[in-house]
């Protein structure tokens, strides 16, 4: 079962609301918010008062990814917000355990990212916290970069590492019809994609979506629908 995450962040800004509508209708089964601070990552995007905006657009699963450090005095504010899942980088402070603390004791799903360069064990540890791993395919900070093969190792790493487990492997930069079917069969059962999900308008949406999950189900045999 592989579910498809769009990324806002490749949305058109100036009518993020349609879009966020407009994505959710084409098939997205969940949306991805990136959320960069101009700090931990070298690009700022937005912060919890457009998540809030956004959350009456659609009822699906708002997937937050905190590209910020520190990131603990605001993961309340994300989770008032409307977050349903809230990711933090294993590389954003010495305190990920309490991160991922407060995030489930604000009664959110739990993530924790890893850059391309940050090795699967670093959340070795952790893995008792986490509902979701999110496996950075590009150097996080922009939309529209070029996927990261060796990435893939860190995916299958993860899977091995969380077998038996409750947790979800997301796969997050450059996922387009091409890598999503090696990234599904590496073992993300989340595919992030911005620029793949929205390229050419609303009207390819629904035909963008498609088109990468049905890469994933070719590659996987498994369909796009997790009950
Ligand atoms: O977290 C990030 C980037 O830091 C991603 O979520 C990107 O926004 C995905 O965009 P594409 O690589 O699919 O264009
Ligand atoms: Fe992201």
């Amino acid at each position: 079962m592989t579910l498809l995450a769009p990324s806002i962040l490749a949305a058109d800004f100036s009518r993020l609301g349609e879009e966020t509508r407009a994505i959710a209708q084409a098939g997205a089964d969940w949306i991805h918010l990136d959320v960069m601070d101009g700090h931990f990552v070298p690009n700022i995007s937005f912060g919890p008062a457009v998540v809030k905006a956004l959350r009456p657009c659609t009822d699906k699963v708002f997937d937050v990814h905190l590209m910020i450090a520190p990131a603990d005095p605001y993961l309340a504010a994300f989770a008032e917000a409307g977050a349903d899942a809230i990711t933090v980088h294993v590389e954003a402070g010495p305190h990920i355990h309490r991160s991922l603390q407060t995030i489930r004791s604000l009664g959110k799903r739990a993530g924790v990212a890893l850059n391309p360069g940050t090795p699967a064990s670093a959340i070795e540890p952790l893995l008792d916290m986490v509902d979701l791993v999110l496996v950075m395919t590009v150097n996080p900070g922009f939309g529209g970069q070029s996927f990261i093969g060796s990435a893939l190792e860190t995916v299958s790493r993860v899977k091995a590492m969380t077998a038996g487990r409750s947790i979800d492997i997301s796969v997050d930069g450059g996922i387009t019809a091409e890598t999503a079917g090696p990234a599904a069969s590496a073992g993300a059962t989340i595919l992030v994609a911005g620029s793949a999900a929205f390229k050419g308008g609303p009207d390819r949406y629904e035909a963008n979506i498609a088109a990468i999950r049905e890469a994933a189900r070719a590659a996987t045999g498994r369909d796009g629908v997790r009950c």
